[in-house]
Parts: C-alpha cells; structure tokens; sequence
C-alpha cells in the first residue's frame, strides 16, 4: 500500500519535473530574445542589477516551503545556463584554482560561466583591459585584514570599471588527507588564514609546525601529496584536491567577510540599490578634508567607505578611495562628484554598481 502511494507522488513529481522543464525552456528563449535586442542596440549582455533585482523579487515573494536561501542558488545556474546560450561569459579571477576568489567568482557567475584562473592581481586588470575575458574578479578588502592593497593601486593604471561587489563569508576549514585531527604533523596555509586561526593552532595544534605558501589552494595541493600535512583552505580546495575536513571554521574571528570587485569594461545600468566608488587626490590646503566630504554631507549621501593610499609619484601625498551610496546617474551624486572636483588634483570613477546582499 505505502508502495502505491510512493508511486503516485512520484508520479506527481514527474509531472512538476516535466512543466519546470518546459519552464526553463521557454525561459532560455526569451533570454536569447533579450540577447538579439540587445545586440541590436549595442547594450551589455550582463547586467548584474537585473540579476539582483529577480532574486530580490522571488525571495521577497517566497511563500515556501522552498528555502529563499535557495532560491538565489537555484536561480544563480539557471541565469547562468540561460547566459551561456548567448554568450559564454568568460571571467578571469587571482587563482589558482579553490581559493576564496574562486569561490566568490562562482557565487556570481555560477558554474556555467568560464572562469580562468591568473597568476595576479593585475594579470586580472590585463586580461579584462585586453578584451580577453568580460569580466576579472579580485579581492578588495577582509573584514579582519583590511584592504587589498594591489588591487586599489591597480585602479590608479587602470580604466577598467567596477560592474559589481560580491560578499562571501570565509570559513577556514582544515583540510588533510585522513579527516583525523590526530595526523596533523605540519600546517600549511596563507600567511593571512594562518594569523587568523592563530589561537585556535595555539591551543588545539601546539608545537605544531606552520608553513607560508603563496595561497590557500596551492597549501590544499600539498596536503593532498603528504599525509601528515593538513592545509588551511576552502571547503571546495578540499573537494578539488580530494581532502577531507578535520575541522570546520576554525579561524578565531567566526565572523569573517572578504569583499570582491567584478572589473569589466562598462559602468552597469542603475539598479535603485547602488554603490559608486570614486578615487581622487586632494590639492594639499587647510581645511581640505573637511571640503572633500561636505558635497556629500550637504546631499545626505551616505559614505560606506574611506581609504587613503599614498601617491607613489610624489612622497606624503595621497589618494583617496570612496564608496557611497547611489549611483554616479543619480542627480545628488553626480553633482556632489562635480562639485568636489576642482579640490582635486584628479578625481576618477571608478563604477556605480548593484550593493552586493548583506
Ligand atoms: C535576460 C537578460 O540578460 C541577462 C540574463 C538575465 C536572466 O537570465 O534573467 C538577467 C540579466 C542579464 O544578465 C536581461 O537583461 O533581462
């Protein structure tokens, strides 16, 4: 009897599979439509702020049972996969392969997208700039560590622009061969993922060995070629590299966030939830900094963000970098930008972008 009504649910199931089916189908046509119009205009293919407003929507308007936390997942591959009929987007990111960047790449562009891995920071810029890949994604800043500094510096040479911010929580986890704690004889990470799970090796791991490496994937490498080393990488370093988790998040901080920049070549279409950064360097006079922020001040533009960098050509000057709240077509930004301009020595923009979800 259970048997029966096994069958007929799924029966029903079959059903639904089959319609969703159809669904995708006639999505994936319609999108190659948009892709036709688009073409004909001229217009960006991707448009990050469209993405974002559809998996706002459907979460937003989720009566369940399916989880929203899915539902951006879910519809994250068949954007992707719907993409990808158009044109294979190809994403260059800092590698290698199963580190942080890679797993925030695959968050955004999702697994039918081509992503390569580089060797650096601006071999990411060069890739974009040259035309050989739509889009670069690199960090910009850890909620313990603090910036990124190649990558602001790489906006200084650079004319590409911000399309789009990515959020993803880290989660050291480590990784060996056995999944035992008892086998660890050595520990290999970044210095970075090291310096964040020192007390947690203090006090689980003592006199245990530490070893630098360049990246946490290249340490998930090494830990697959030796039994006794355990590495401090990703969840996915371990799947890629056939390790298993002896302990999950073990960093000392749980509350641990890296921030990532999509480059591409063009500034995305306003979304209503935007960010702009800009960077500039101030002609040195009493009272500047003060006159730098008042434009926004003046307009209630909300700063989320203010760094300086020195200026390499010149000893004891500096740059700033700024992101604000709203978008450079928004009238209040622009005429802040405007009027902030003649304190400027040079003032660029470097994007107005979709506010990744928090
Ligand atoms: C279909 C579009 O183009 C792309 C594909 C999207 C999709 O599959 O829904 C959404 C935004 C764009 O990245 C669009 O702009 O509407």
């Amino acid at each position: 009897m259970a048997d029966d009504k096994l069958d007929a649910l799924r029966q029903r199931i079959d059903a639904i599979d089959d319609r969703i089916l159809d669904l995708l189908n006639e999505r994936a046509r319609v999108v190659i439509e948009v892709g036709e119009t688009k073409a004909g205009e001229k217009r960006q293919f991707y448009v990050p702020s469209r993405e974002q407003a559809i998996y706002q929507r459907l979460c937003d308007g989720n009566p369940g049972p399916f989880p929203s936390e899915a539902i951006r997942r879910v519809y994250r591959e068949i954007i992707s996969a719907c993409l990808s009929l158009e044109e294979p987007m190809k994403v260059a990111f800092l590698g290698p392969q199963a580190t942080f960047t890679h797993v925030a790449a695959m968050q955004q562009f999702g697994l039918s997208a081509r992503l390569v891995p580089l060797k650096s920071i601006s071999a990411v810029f060069e890739e974009v700039a040259r035309g050989r890949a739509h889009y670069g994604v690199v960090p910009v800043e850890n909620s313990n560590e603090g910036i990124v500094n190649h990558t602001l510096d790489m906006f200084m040479e650079s004319d590409l622009k911000v399309s789009s911010e990515i959020l993803l929580e880290i989660s050291h986890d480590l990784l060996n061969r056995s999944g035992r704690l008892e086998d660890v004889r050595k520990v290999i990470s970044h210095p970075q993922a090291l310096a964040q799970c020192r007390k947690w090796l203090e006090e689980t791991l003592p006199d245990i060995p530490l070893v630098d490496v360049g990246s946490t994937a290249l340490a998930a490498q090494m830990a697959a070629e030796d039994e006794t080393a355990a590495a401090i990488a990703s969840e996915m370093a371990a799947s890629l590299y056939g390790l298993k988790v002896a302990k999950q998040k073990i960093a000392d901080n749980p509350s641990n966030f890296t921030r990532f920049l999509v480059v591409g070549r063009h500034t995305p279409e306003r979304s209503g939830q935007d960010k702009t950064s800009i960077m500039f360097s101030v002609k040195d006079q009493p009272g500047i900094l003060y006159r730098m922020l008042e434009p926004f001040h003046k307009r209630q533009i909300n700063l989320s963000k203010i760094e300086s960098r020195p200026l390499k050509s010149k000893a004891w000057e500096y740059i700033f970098f700024l992101d604000l709240d709203g978008h450079i077509a928004d009238d209040s930004v622009r005429q802040a930008v405007e009027e902030l301009r003649p304190y400027c020595q040079f003032l660029k923009v470097l994007g107005s972008y979709p506010k990744a979800a928090r």
